[in-house]
């Protein structure tokens, strides 16, 4: 017996040093106590579980040209570092109102600012949609410049209870603010097949939209669950099997990443309110006050860019953006993130 037992007994699988989960990166969630773990992982270019490598800060300061005494917006705090850089530059004088959709990380990046010693004499963050800008100008008046970096922190596409990527395995979310409105899953459950093909096709170019939306009504009506993130990259999967199996690797992840991301605009509204950002965007700007947005893909960009050019066209803007400014090839190196990255500005009349 005791032989037999011998003989069956599997080998303990050998799982590394190295912590593989989003949860055992515990260093990298305390960048003030493992300073040298989060310097090595910025290092070989990737980004530290629990934060965000801030993108084309210097760009941004150049821009804005922030003075000691100045009132500025940032209209997406997400983990405070471009916030950060710009208290710096107000050397203790002036005010940075920051707002967030997100509870769960504003609340963290609040008290790690104010920590730094960034407090509520100078830094108020707010919860607040950054379409509701107008409301928080007339709660604390114009302000000299705005910063808006569209999209999501890293700390919301790493955490698998979030449900942005479709790498870990986790619940089918996708809400920028988990308290409000409906989940991608629950979406799902209740979406049309021409509806969900034009949601792919509208929010992110998606070239094989009628064939996933087939699929993943089809998997619903026969009462296949969607409910996490695993199971809508298997009925991608399924969906592209026809691809010849060369190409079908890279063609499942591209798209996979642009249904997550279509997903992802819907529940959170975002081209919605991003309209609605650009045009109270000039009521809350002091005369000469400086906008600057960073935006992650073209459906974003071209809102942006049009916005700015038919409001310099009125006067309401004296000048804007010629072109779109790329973070350098150095920084795309150092952080692949930036890698998709445009920056527009404006300049209020
Ligand atoms: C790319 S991150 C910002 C990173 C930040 N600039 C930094 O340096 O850490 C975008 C942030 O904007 C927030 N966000 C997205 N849409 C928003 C909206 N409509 N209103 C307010 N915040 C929003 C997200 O929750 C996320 O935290």
């Amino acid at each position: 017996m005791e032989n037999q037992e011998q003989k069956h007994k599997r080998r303990v699988r050998y799982s590394g040093t190295h912590p593989k989960s989003f949860q055992e990166k515990y260093k990298e969630h305390q960048p003030e106590k493992y300073a040298d773990t989060v310097a090595k992982v910025i290092q070989k270019g990737s980004t530290p579980a629990g934060m965000h490598i801030s993108i084309c800060v210097k760009e941004i300061l150049d821009f804005l040209q922030i003075k000691p005494g100045q009132k500025g917006l940032d209209a997406t705090l997400g983990y405070g570092g471009h916030t950060l850089e710009m208290l710096k530059c107000l050397k203790g004088e002036g005010h940075i109102y920051a707002l967030d959709v997100d509870p769960i990380e504003s609340a963290k990046t609040r008290e790690r600012l104010a920590g730094l010693g960034y407090g509520p004499e100078i830094l108020t963050v707010r919860l607040e949609n950054f379409a509701n800008i107008d409301k928080i100008a007339a709660e604390y008046g114009k302000f000299d410049f705005v910063l808006a970096d569209l999209g999501v922190s890293s700390m919301q596409i790493d955490n698998p209870d979030r449900g942005f990527s479709y790498k870990t395995e986790g619940p089918l979310d996708l809400r920028l603010n988990p308290e409000k409105g409906i989940s991608a899953a629950q979406r799902l459950r209740t979406v049309s097949q021409e509806e969900l093909q034009g949601m792919l096709t509208e929010n992110a170019d998606e070239p094989y939209a009628p064939e996933i939306a087939e699929a993943v009504v089809q998997q619903i009506k026969r009462g296949g669950e969607i409910e996490t993130t695993t199971e809508l990259r298997r009925v991608i999967e399924k969906a592209l099997a026809f691809i010849p199996e060369k190409e079908r690797k890279e063609m499942v992840k591209k798209s996979c990443q642009r249904t997550f991301q279509a997903l992802r605009i819907d529940v959170n509204s975002e081209f919605e309110v991003l309209y609605e950002f650009m045009e109270k965007l000039p009521g809350v700007l002091a005369e000469g006050g400086r906008a600057a947005i960073l935006t992650f893909h073209s459906g974003e960009d071209r809102i942006v860019k049009k916005a700015f050019k038919q409001l310099q066209r009125e006067g309401v803007y004296s000048d804007v953006a010629k072109d779109v400014i790329r973070p350098s090839a150095e920084e795309c190196a150092r952080n692949s993130r930036a890698r998709s990255t445009k920056m527009r500005w404006a300049i209020k009349a």
